[in-house]
């Protein structure tokens, strides 16, 4: 909130005159009305409203928050399109920001596909439709050299997080360059509604390096700047720029998350920030850490052990990497060697099996470190046959990959195969639910990337696993931001990824689900954020000091109050300063 001078105190000087209240000053009500932060609507007492100069503004009704949102939630549910359900949402947002949150907590499971996986899918696809308000930060590669005087146009001076795309590679889309900006905001909007994080804290950020994708850049509508994307180094040295800006603007602590970069990019810059900035990225250990807690309940209801799993990879790029990284340590701690841990992952990209020795040539040093001293395999069957997988994951955006013969082949080698197609969003998903529990006869444990309804195959009802990131990122980012952490080690993410797995209960097991039911994402959160903060502490990886004593209630404390007493209160207290 920007302070107020001291004229501009003056000029807002509220005067009590006997009972009447009313307040002097060239801050009009309507723009107190538009005020995202404080704006409470209809939820307005008669008193506030004289107080604020904003009588006769709004009609004489004085709703509750709740009545509130479930007139939104009504408005919301009479909307027949799955785009124009987004808008109404970022135009909420936008006018009455704890109205916005407060029916994401209520509503959670209808609301957040329209603001999530996969209706944001659409919002990139109509990118300049949907672009209405600066919900989102835009830095360009012609902003080089002044980057930081971007950054301090954004009017939240205390962010803590931001989620920044480039747009290289949007969902299962590839490169949609500047149009790939609603899904920055639309992670950073989950790190509020599923984390608390307060919303002043986030800053979503597109940054616009061109586009190398004709058909999106040459579109008369594309919003971007019309060009190719640069050479490496001219790219690294923008980039490098930006995360030097975000330390001198908001500081070492704010933590930085890279979402949907390129493949080519996004591995190079996570090697090269991890250990000097806080920052993670999403695709990569985001994946994993859902992953593998999905791998888990997958291994716990089939009575088995991790180590005793193969897993096979359709797609080698982020995603896959990162769930086979996770896996291999988890593999190893264990008990097994290194030999043995990488004996269980095999990945199969484009060309086919990621091997030492297949005609193709080069695999980067991500791909070598899994890749299989063996003859090269160029079809997915093939591989199948070859390695007799017990868990299949898809993250290769190649939609019906998973073919009926592939599904066929799962079910022939194991009692229960485990399927992931988590490629986003559903169009470009290897297989469907359907597909996958017809050619299995029921048999496997399958999720999906993008949320799925409950399926009925043989008169029985399934649901159906959403292995999402959603799951790990909110609460990762809470608890790094509450305890100021300086790092996110591969450490963090197994925390997060078996505080997931430890919300699974008997119950959820025995109805096949992999992941706590979606009712449960501020849980995850919560103990998430929890137990990366006890986990920041033990390895001294926390800046924030002292020591919380109750890190519960240390974690509670930082959270977004969906109270409007609390936006008041905090508006007076910025107001008395
Ligand atoms: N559910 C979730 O939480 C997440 C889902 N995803 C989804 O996963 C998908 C992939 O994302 P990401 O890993 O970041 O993307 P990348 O671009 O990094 O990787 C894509 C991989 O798919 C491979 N590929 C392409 N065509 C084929 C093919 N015909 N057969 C086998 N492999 C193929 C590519 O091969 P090559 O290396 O040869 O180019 C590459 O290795 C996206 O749809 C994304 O939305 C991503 C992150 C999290
Ligand atoms: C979930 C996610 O981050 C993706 O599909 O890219
Ligand atoms: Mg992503």
């Amino acid at each position: 909130m920007p302070k107020k001078s001291k004229k501009q105190k003056k000029q807002n000087e509220v005067n009590f005159t006997g009972g009447d209240m009313y307040v002097q000053g060239e801050i009009s009500g309507l723009m107190r009305l538009k005020d995202k932060f404080f704006n409470k609507d209809t939820a307005f007492t008669i008193e506030e409203r004289q107080l604020l100069g904003i009588h006769g503004l709004l009609p004489p009704v004085v709703r509750t928050i709740e009545d509130q949102v479930e007139l939104c939630f009504m408005q919301f549910l009479d909307i027949d399109e799955d785009l124009m359900r987004y808008c109404y949402l970022i135009r909420l947002a936008a006018r009455n920001e704890r109205l916005f949150y407060k029916l994401l907590a209520t509503h959670g499971d209808k609301c957040l596909p329209y603001v999530y996986t996969p209706t944001v899918a659409l919002a990139t696809l109509h990118a300049p439709y949907v672009f209405q308000f600066p919900v989102v930060l835009f830095i360009t590669i012609e902003d080089k050299g002044h980057v930081y005087n971007v950054l301090k146009n954004w009017p939240q001076p205390d962010v803590r997080a931001i989620c920044v795309t480039d747009g290289g590679r949007i969902l299962g889309f590839g490169d949609m360059g500047l149009h790939g900006y609603p899904i920055p905001k639309g992670k950073a909007t989950l790190y509020t509604a599923l984390a608390g994080v307060r919303p002043h804290y986030c800053l979503p950020i597109c940054l616009d390096v061109g586009c190398n994708n004709s058909e999106v850049r040459e579109d008369p509508l594309y919003m971007g700047l019309k060009r190719k994307r640069p050479a490496r180094a001219e790219y690294d040295e923008f980039v490098d720029e930006f995360m030097e800006a975000v330390v001198s603007r908001y500081g070492p602590n704010c933590l930085v998350h890279f979402e949907d970069i390129g493949n080519t990019d996004a591995f190079r810059l996570l090697t090269k920030y991890r250990f000097k900035y806080t920052m993670f990225n999403d695709d990569i250990q985001g994946a994993g850490v859902v992953a593998l807690a999905a791998i888990a309940s997958a291994a716990n209801i089939s009575n088995t052990k991790l180590e005793d799993h193969r897993v096979l990879f359709q797609g080698a790029g982020e995603a896959a990497l990162g769930i086979a990284n996770i896996l291999f340590i988890a593999l190893k701690t264990e008990g097994l060697d290194d030999n043995e841990a990488r004996s269980r992952i095999w990945l199969r990209d484009s060309k086919g099996l990621v091997a030492y020795n297949r005609p193709q040539g080069h695999l980067s040093e991500y791909k070598l470190a899994f890749a299989r001293k063996r003859a090269a395999i160029e079809k997915l069957e093939d591989c199948v046959r070859e390695f007799k997988p017990t868990i299949l994951i898809g993250v290769s955006a190649q939609h019906g990959s998973f073919s009926r013969e592939v599904l066929e082949l799962m079910a022939l080698y194991n009692k229960r195969p485990i399927i992931f197609a988590m490629s986003n969003p559903p169009s470009k998903a290897e297989c469907t639910a359907e597909a996958a529990f017809t050619h299995t006869r029921g048999k496997c444990l399958f999720a999906s990337g993008s949320p799925s309804p409950p399926l009925v195959y043989a008169g029985e009802t399934y649901h159906i696993t959403q292995v999402n990131s959603l799951y790990g990122f909110p609460g990762i980012v809470m608890g790094a931001i509450a305890c100021c952490i300086s790092h996110l080690t591969p450490g963090v993410f197994i925390v997060a990824s078996h505080t997931i797995s430890s919300l699974c209960t008997d119950d959820d097991y025995h109805q096949c689900r992999l992941l706590p039911p979606l009712n449960k994402l501020t849980l995850c959160a919560f103990e998430i954020a929890c137990n990366v903060v006890e986990y920041a502490y033990k390895n001294n990886l926390a800046r924030r000091k002292p020591d919380p004593i109750d890190i519960r209630a240390f974690v509670k404390h930082q959270m977004y109050d969906l109270n409007y007493e609390a936006a008041i209160k905090t508006w007076l207290q910025e107001y008395e300063k």
